[in-house]
């Protein structure tokens, strides 16, 4: 809704729909009434429009999106109506002015802003576009460069960054609502026509043609085959090409296109699963709604090699004071140092730098060799080498060192948190954990639960992934977790294919134009070959505990490629070697490009294993990969791992690059329709027996024959007595 009320001169049109006045039919159909009432009586002088709680608005109901009748198409004619008033309109922006609730402010004569306020036209990041006039305003109030970088982008930007681009008029540090009731007051009888932003030209950029080709390749390039961008970008052209009226015109056209584009729909569900897997809860029923959290004063890191260098740069920057550990001088040393490189570089990204992040005073930021100084900590991330001995004694350590409530947390990557766990005193207060790398750049943290781990603990977890800025989903305990686990089979399928007859570089570049940031045999040089081959060596896969006679291709009884132990056999351990998969420029380089050698040591590895070659196409790429990934993600659900497909999803674009205007893996099974993916993995699994990722899951199977329903209800089909926690 939104409240009309007249004081003195100027009406108040309060925008009102908690939490953050999101624009539904009703809103609009009250703000609407409401500028028509303004309008008609004779005592309103100026009309102020605000929002309800300290917040302006955060546009359109993103809800309505798939059911346009709850939206209707109205906003841009109210924006019109808006503009056209002949009482001037001031807009008090406070909390966020957000797509359509920015859209609004733009009709308005003037905006007014408190100095905390955010403004943004994030409609790309849901696949969509500034649908009521957006992208024709913005261009004429703060020229095509930075209208272009707002709408393309998505970006929140701060009201002082707005007052400088001219987006807002005046900022205020304290009453927004009295100031822009000044402001109405003081604007009574002044001239309208050039404040209507409809009225005005798009100001001029020297070579406006040559600017906007590099701003398109820019864009596309950006875009990684998500569709939204450009269309923003056109609807923006069309500003600088035509009239108003037909740019307006133009928007709408392409606004409509990206409603029915499935990239829409996908973009939106994830927006919604991400806040849907901040209700987490266990099959125990420990959950987000009675769980408290207990406060971080002081947190410890120990370990900083790769992930503890991120780690503690990512406590540091959410202000919680930290005690950083190694194992000896050496490593402290070399720790220390990258952590400074790498925390000197964040500050030179923030406004304030350095001193914001305060990481020189040792009472934020402790380097130590020692245990005893963990004795007051809240909260500990091990992160040290993944070997199962080295955590228990760790955890060991700690259980006997640190307070009785602090929370003991691992970073492991795959192994069980109950084992860990039963080194302790405190199993209730052991949990993973799991970032990933870089930990102070990637939004994933998953956060596991053991056997015994309290409410507190998880509610401790989520609480600290909110503080870091990262989205914290909340899993169960199994091996690999859900990320990695679901992980495997997709990287297996990725080198049976190369056993088969395909290379590094059509695996990667099928999966990077589906719209994987990085494919998996260059992730996996990223990576470090040497890992996994450390994880296979301890779990008897390869190396000198392999009984002697074990077939080169088969491990338990099921098909397995030592292609990958080969290649750490001859040194080739990825970009840290200067060869994996690819062959790099040098150790540590960056630049991948196909090997000679690797071609001839495949097709010689053919050979000698009798494997007969064939060309391997796009399709079948993609399907192995990706399905046998989806079919692990039905196996997690069924067994009561994850409480919803969301979480795997939000999983997968949030730590492993999935793209997100796809979905993520389970929505996109979703919109291939279950039917198809099953009858596919019986097809590979029925050409591969003895390979048990490609053979279809229960659950998946079940779902199928149901019918394929939405993927909100797939939960519904799964019985309590298949849940196996
Ligand atoms: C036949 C023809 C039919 C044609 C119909 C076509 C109509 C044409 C008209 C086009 C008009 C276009 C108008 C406009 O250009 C389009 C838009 O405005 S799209 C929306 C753009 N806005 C956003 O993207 C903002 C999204 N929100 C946020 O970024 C954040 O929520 C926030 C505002 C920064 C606040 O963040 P937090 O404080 O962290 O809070 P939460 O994120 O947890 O949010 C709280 C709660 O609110 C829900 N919510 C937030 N924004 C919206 C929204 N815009 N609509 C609906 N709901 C919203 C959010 O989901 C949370 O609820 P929960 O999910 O937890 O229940
Ligand atoms: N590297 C990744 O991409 C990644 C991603 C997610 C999780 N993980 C997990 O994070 C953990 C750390 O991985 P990493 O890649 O940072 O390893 P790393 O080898 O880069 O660093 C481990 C660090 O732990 C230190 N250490 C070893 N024993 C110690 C002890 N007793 N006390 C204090 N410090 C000690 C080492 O000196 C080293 O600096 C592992 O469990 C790993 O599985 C790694």
């Amino acid at each position: 809704m939104a409240q009309y009320a007249r004081g003195s001169a100027v009406a108040v049109i309060r925008l009102r729909n908690p939490p953050v006045n999101a624009l539904s039919r009703a809103v609009l159909q009250a703000l609407e009434d409401g500028l028509k009432k303004a309008d008609a009586d004779p005592s309103v002088k100026a009309v102020m429009i605000c929002g309800e709680n300290g917040k302006f608005s955060a546009g359109a109901d993103i809800r309505g999106f798939s059911a346009p009748k709850r939206l209707g198409g109205a906003l841009g004619p109210v924006v019109s109506l808006i503009e056209s008033s002949e009482k001037p309109v001031v807009a008090a922006i406070e909390g966020v002015a957000l797509g359509g609730g920015l859209e609004v402010a733009l009709g308005c004569h003037y905006r007014i802003a408190h100095v905390k306020a955010r403004m943004g036209l994030p409609e790309v990041t849901l696949g969509l576009l500034p649908g009521a006039e957006g992208t024709q305003r913005l261009p004429r109030l703060i020229g095509v460069p930075a209208a272009l970088d707002m709408i393309t982008t998505g970006k929140h930007i701060p009201a002082t960054e707005a007052l400088k681009l001219g987006l807002v008029d005046e900022i205020v540090e304290e009453n927004t609502i009295e100031a822009a009731i000044r402001l109405a007051n003081k604007v009574i009888g002044q001239p309208l026509g050039p404040r209507r932003l409809s009225l005005k030209p798009v100001p001029k950029v020297p070579n406006m043609e040559a600017f906007l080709d590099e701003a398109l390749a820019k864009v596309k390039r950006q875009a990684r085959g998500c569709l939204a961008p450009e269309l923003c970008f056109q609807a923006v052209r069309a500003a600088t090409q035509s009239p108003f009226a037909d740019g307006v015109r133009r928007e709408r056209e392409l606004f409509q296109v990206l409603l029915s584009s499935g990239q829409a729909q996908a973009l939106q569900y994830a927006f919604f699963a991400e806040r849907a897997v901040r209700r987490w809860a266990t099959p125990g029923g420990a959950s987000w709604s009675s769980a408290a959290p207990q406060p971080v004063r002081r947190a410890a890191v120990i370990g900083l090699g790769t992930m503890g260098r991120g780690i503690v740069t990512s406590l540091v920057k959410a202000n919680i004071p930290l005690v950083a550990l190694e194992q000896d001088l050496e490593n402290l040393n070399k720790g220390r140092k990258a952590v400074m490189f790498l925390l000197e570089r964040e500050a030179m990204k923030m406004e304030g730098g350095a001193q914001v992040l305060d990481f020189h005073n040792p009472a934020r930021l402790q380097f130590t060799v020692d245990f005893d100084l963990l004795r007051d900590v809240d909260l500990v991330i091990e992160a040290v080498f993944e070997n199962m001995a080295l955590k228990k004694e760790i955890f060991h350590k700690l259980s006997k060192i640190c307070k009785p409530g602090a929370l003991l947390c691992t970073n492991t990557s795959a192994l069980n948190i109950d084992e860990i766990a039963s080194a302790t005193n405190r199993p209730q207060q052991v949990i993973g954990t799991h970032f990933f790398s870089p930990a102070h750049v990637m939004r994933l943290l998953e956060i596991i639960y053991g056997r015994h781990t309290s409410p507190t603990a998880i509610a401790t977890a989520m609480q600290l992934a909110t503080a870091l800025k990262k989205v914290g989903v909340v899993v169960g305990n199994c091996f690999g977790f859900v990320g990695n686990r679901m992980m495997f089979p997709y990287v297996q399928q990725a080198v049976f294919l190369l056993e088969e007859g395909s290379r590094p570089d059509a695996v990667d570049q099928a999966l990077e134009d589906f719209g994987f940031k990085i494919g998996p045999f260059r992730m996996s040089d990223l990576a470090g070959l040497d890992v996994g081959w450390r994880s296979r060596k301890d779990q008897g896969l390869t190396g000198p505990s392999l009984p002697a006679g074990t077939p080169a291709r088969q491990r338990r009884g099921q098909r397995y490629s030592p292609l990958p132990d080969l290649l750490c056999e001859h040194g080739r351990f990825g970009q840290k070697t200067g060869k994996g998969w690819y062959l790099y420029e040098k150790a540590g380089g960056r630049t991948a490009t196909p090997d000679p050698w690797l071609l001839n040591f495949l097709s010689q590895y053919r050979d000698t294993h009798g494997i007969q070659t064939r060309f391997i196409d796009q399709e079948e790429i993609l399907e192995r990969c990706l399905f046998s990934l989806i079919n692990e993600g039905f196996a997690i659900l069924a067994e009561g791992i994850a409480s919803g497909p969301e979480h795997l999803d939000v999983i997968y674009i949030n730590g492993y690059g999935w793209p997100k205007h796809r979905g993520g893996p389970m929505f996109y099974a979703s919109t291939v329709g279950l039917p198809r993916v099953l009858a596919k993995l019986q097809k590979y699994s029925e050409a591969h027996p003895d390979v048990p990722g490609l053979q279809p899951s229960a659950f998946l199977k079940k779902l199928a024959a149901v019918g394929n329903p939405p993927l909100k209800e797939w939960m519904s089909y799964l019985s309590q007595q298949s849940s196996k926690l």
